[in-house]
């Protein structure tokens, strides 16, 4: 079998699952990260994200020996084959990327790294970023490549395990070629090309997907001005192979750790490069309309805000993590109380005494306690679990009788039947 000794640099939702996988695979991979607290719990096999199977593949790499964890890019870069960047860029000033971090762990490592070694950007990057690493790093003796990733939270080992492609780009086609053979056992598709395509492929993907459900939401305020349902034109669509069912639900905008900053340093990439890129910027256009008219949805359906009571069912971006990175929930959370809402929220995922959340929503252990006199249930986060919820008690708990359900999430007869009137989206 094919082993490589390979660093990583980021313990976070991309460095330590990449980290567990490949070490999975049979690679010795040491990952490395500046918080000592993070890898003082890691070397415990204690994750603190919510990652299906992450828990259990850490825990076997280092019970293998094949995985280990250190403080500080020097203490795991000096033996490393691959050197994989899996830091933050997040949004800066004007919208690009913030390459401080990467720039940073690129200074910590260029004099300690043995020849030959291939550094890839793992992180999501703009284009240009891989001959940037190659300046700084400032030697002729290693390559760089760019290995952009695309798991979701919430899904990440499965991602990564089973991904639909793996992209890996470099100016130097040896280098690129290493490091797909580090993924073999996976037998994805596998695509090589120089470094600014690969960086570009990353931003574009995840813009394409931004479109794709800015689109929808456009989509779903036609279905309601025209009388239509949304759920039966996307699935109508959806069938079309060239469309596919996927990333076609609508809902309280799109957001997270990801698609936002992207969207944003994309355009800023195609500005800088002298391109007007009107698509994307009515991309992001629409998904801000979006939790605007959320906002008038609820306030509608409530007889304005100022002074009501809302039980806020999700925090999370989405269902499965407990991310709550430009939550979508929050910034509703956010107008809401700028409105004169009071609010309590609730989401399995996220404890009460949880840090993150603004200071304008009470966070609750449960969710009986959100509904508690609320004058409306207002569903964010989708959840699964909120279908089977015992409607009836939740109804019995509250002032008012209405929900507002922003994710289509759930079964209207249930509510009906609780004696709830409810609101979707686009129906
Ligand atoms: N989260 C996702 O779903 C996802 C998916 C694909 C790509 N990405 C991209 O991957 C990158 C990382 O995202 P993430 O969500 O994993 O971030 P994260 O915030 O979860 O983790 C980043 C980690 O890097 C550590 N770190 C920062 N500077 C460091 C340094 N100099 N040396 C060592 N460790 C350092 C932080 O302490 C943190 O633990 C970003 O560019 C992101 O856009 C994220
Ligand atoms: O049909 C859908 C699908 C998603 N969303 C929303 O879109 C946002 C993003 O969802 P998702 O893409 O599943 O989340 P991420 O984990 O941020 O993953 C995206 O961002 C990652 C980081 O770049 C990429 O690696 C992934 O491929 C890309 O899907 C969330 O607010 C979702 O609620 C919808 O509203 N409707």
């Amino acid at each position: 079998m094919f082993v490589r000794r390979v660093a990583v640099v980021g313990a976070g939702y991309v460095g330590l699952t990449s980290a567990a996988c490949l070490a999975s695979l049979g690679h010795h991979v040491v990952c490395a990260d500046i918080d000592e607290k993070k890898v003082e719990q890691l070397r415990k096999a204690e994750v603190q994200i919510f990652e299906p199977g992450l828990t259990e593949l850490v825990g076997e790499g280092i019970a293998a020996g094949r995985l280990e964890f250190v403080v500080g890019v020097r203490n795991a870069v000096p033996d490393a084959e691959v050197v994989f960047l899996c830091v933050p860029t997040p949004m800066g000033e004007g919208g690009a990327a913030d390459l401080r971090a990467v720039e940073a762990a690129v200074a910590e490592m260029k004099d300690l790294l043995a020849p030959e070694t291939v550094v890839v950007n793992k992180s999501t990057v703009p284009v240009g970023t891989a001959k940037r690493v190659l300046e700084l790093l400032d030697r002729d003796d290693v390559f760089v490549a760019s290995n952009p990733e695309f798991l979701r939270e919430g899904s990440a080992v499965k991602d990564f395990m089973h991904p639909d492609r793996i992209v890996v780009g470099s100016d130097a086609q040896n280098a690129a070629e290493r490091v797909s053979a580090l993924y073999a056992r996976l037998g994805a598709p596998t695509v090589l090309m120089d470094a600014a395509s690969a960086e570009l492929v990353k931003y574009s993907a995840n813009c394409f997907l931004a479109m794709k459900l800015s689109y929808v939401n456009a989509m779903a305020e036609l279905c309601e001005r025209l009388g239509a349902d949304i759920a039966n034109v996307t699935e109508g669509m959806g069938f079309d192979q060239r469309i596919g069912q996927s990333f076609l639900q609508p809902g309280p905008g799109w957001g997270g750790s990801c698609l936002p900053k992207d969207t944003h340093a994309l355009l800023q990439i195609a500005e800088a490069a002298g391109h007007e890129f009107e698509l994307l910027q009515a991309t992001i256009n629409t998904n801000e309309k979006q939790s605007r008219l959320i906002i008038s949805k609820i306030a509608q359906a409530v007889g304005g805000l100022r002074g009501k009571k809302l039980g806020l069912l999700g925090l999370a971006f989405k269902a499965g993590t407990n991310d709550l990175r430009d939550s979508p929930a929050l910034k509703i959370a956010k107008m809401l109380k700028a409105e004169g809402a009071e609010l309590v929220a609730y989401d399995p995922a996220i404890p009460a005494e949880v840090e993150g959340v603004t200071d304008d929503v009470t966070v609750v252990d449960d969710v009986q306690h959100a509904a508690k006199d609320a004058n409306a249930l207002v569903v964010l986060t989708e959840w699964p679990q909120f279908r089977s919820l015992d409607w009836a008690a939740l109804a019995g708990a509250m002032t008012g009788q209405v929900v507002v359900d922003t994710r289509n999430l759930l079964d209207g007869d249930i509510l009906t039947r609780a004696g709830l009137t409810s609101h979707g989206v686009g129906r």
